[in-house]
C-alpha cells in the first residue's frame, strides 16, 4: 500500500508544486510553444515569481506583489489552453498531495483561469469591432 499524500503544507511543497507543474507544462504539446515560443519565458526568473505567487495564495505568505493578467492578455491564447493549463495543474495537485490546502490550489486556479480567459476573450471581441 502506498501512504497517503500529505497536504500542500511548507515552502518545499510549493517548490514540489510549482516544479512538477511547469515540468508538465515545457512537454506539453499546445502550452510548451506559448511559454518558450511565443512568451520566451525566462525560467530562472518565472519560476521564483510563481513560488512567491502560490506561497502568498496557499500559505499567506503576501510575498507575491506583482499583476499577472497584464502578462496574459497579449498571449495568443482561449478556452483550449486555458483548459490544458487546468488539467496539468489538476493533474500535478493530486499526484502530489491531498488535503484542505490541495483542495484550495485547485479552486484558487479554476477562479482566476476562468477570470483571465473571459476577460482575454472579451478584451479580443472589442478589439475587431
Ligand atoms: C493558458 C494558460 C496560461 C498561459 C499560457 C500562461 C503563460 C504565462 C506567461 C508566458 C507568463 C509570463 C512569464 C514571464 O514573466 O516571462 C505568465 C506569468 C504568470 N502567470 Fe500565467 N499563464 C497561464 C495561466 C495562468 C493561470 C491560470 C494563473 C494563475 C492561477 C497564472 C499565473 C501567472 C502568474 C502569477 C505569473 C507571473 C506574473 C509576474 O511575473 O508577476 N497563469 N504566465
Amino acid at each position: 500500500m502506498t501512504a497517503p499524500l500529505a497536504d500542500i503544507q511548507t515552502e518545499a511543497d510549493i517548490k514540489t508544486l510549482v516544479d512538477s507543474f511547469y515540468d508538465k507544462v515545457n512537454q506539453d504539446d499546445l502550452l510548451a510553444p506559448i511559454f518558450n515560443g511565443v512568451a520566451h519565458v525566462n525560467w530562472a526568473a518565472h519560476l521564483p515569481a510563481m513560488y512567491d505567487f502560490w506561497s502568498s495564495l496557499l500559505l499567506g505568505t503576501s510575498r507575491y506583489r506583482g499583476r499577472p493578467f497584464p502578462k496574459h492578455l497579449p498571449l495568443p491564447v482561449d478556452a483550449t489552453h486555458f483548459q490544458r493549463w487546468l488539467n496539468l495543474f489538476y493533474a500535478t495537485v493530486e499526484e502530489n498531495f491531498a488535503g484542505p490546502n490541495a483542495d484550495q490550489a485547485k479552486v484558487r486556479a479554476l477562479n482566476i483561469a476562468t477570470m483571465f480567459e473571459y476577460r482575454i476573450r472579451k478584451y479580443n471581441s472589442l478589439s475587431i469591432l
